[in-house]
């Protein structure tokens, strides 16, 4: 398959994952359309980390389908590696920044990190890189603090040092888990303008518990229950859902 059979960035059909008879993920379906950004929430367990595993190859569907770039690629066929390669990016929770390293230096071994043919282009600081550098830190808002130690940045530095070190990749989908988790209410307010002009440019994933967040991202949602979904739409649409409110808001 190497054409675009469907318009969308994510194709995922009826994908179900049976970890020894229990269904992490029943029978999911779910579309991201290129430079869609998508905010996903449910209750614990509901099945989030289980399909972002999916998306990435970490864990294989037991049935259903999984695909990437207007169906070109079948993501149930392809490893880790290969499927970061095709601009798949991913952030953890707790950020993996190298605490020794300043700010740039981060940002200019994730460069170096890139398999693409640019890769060379990356060996030395050339003018070109520092310009790259330079404009991912303007991007996540760490120009400033370029010449501070990883580790000595806030916990929400950290986390838009690692977004930069992503966004170094070009990955077409950015799948974010819980960016908001231990921020403050300004950095919370700041990612989500961050995260909204990521997805000017390609698709973001937001898993995310915060609702005030969710709502500064202001993009469709989806709501996981069960490792299906269970609602679709507007935040104030998926809010009023009744389902929605038994099984996760109104906890
Ligand atoms: N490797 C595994 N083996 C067995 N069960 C698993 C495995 N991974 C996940 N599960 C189970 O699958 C279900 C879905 O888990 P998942 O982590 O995807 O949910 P989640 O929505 O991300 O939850 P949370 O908000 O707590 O992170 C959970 O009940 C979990 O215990």
């Amino acid at each position: 398959m190497d054409q675009k059979i469907s318009p969308e960035l994510l194709y995922l059909n009826d994908v179900s994952v049976v970890f020894d008879g229990f269904r992490a993920l029943n029978s999911l379906s779910l579309t991201i359309g290129e430079k869609e950004m998508r905010a996903i929430i449910g209750p614990n367990g509901a099945g989030k980390t289980t399909m972002m595993d999916v998306i990435t190859g970490k864990t294989r569907p037991t049935v259903g389908t999984a695909l990437f770039d207007g169906g070109v690629h079948d993501l149930t066929k392809l490893d880790e590696a290969t499927i970061a390669g095709l601009g798949i990016g991913r952030k953890f929770q707790t950020p993996t920044v190298i605490e020794n390293h300043d700010v740039e230096t981060n940002v200019e071994l994730a460069l170096k990190a890139d398999k693409g043919p640019f890769a060379k282009l990356f060996s030395r600081r050339t003018p070109q890189v520092q310009e790259r550098i330079d404009e991912i830190l303007e991007r996540v808002r760490l120009k400033n603090a370029r010449h501070r130690r990883a580790g000595d940045l806030s916990h929400g530095q950290k986390q838009w040092l690692e977004i930069g070190m992503l966004l170094a990749q070009e990955p077409k989908l950015l799948l974010v888990d819980e960016p908001a988790a231990g921020m403050t209410d300004a950095e919370t307010a700041d990612t989500a303008v961050l995260l909204r002009e990521i997805a000017e440019t390609r698709s973001v994933v937001v898993v995310e518990h915060d609702m005030i967040f969710v709502r500064d991202l202001g993009v469709k949602v989806t709501v996981l229950h069960e490792g299906s979904v269970l609602a679709e739409g507007s935040l104030d649409h998926v809010s009023s859902n009744e389902r929605v409110i038994e099984v996760y808001l109104g906890r």
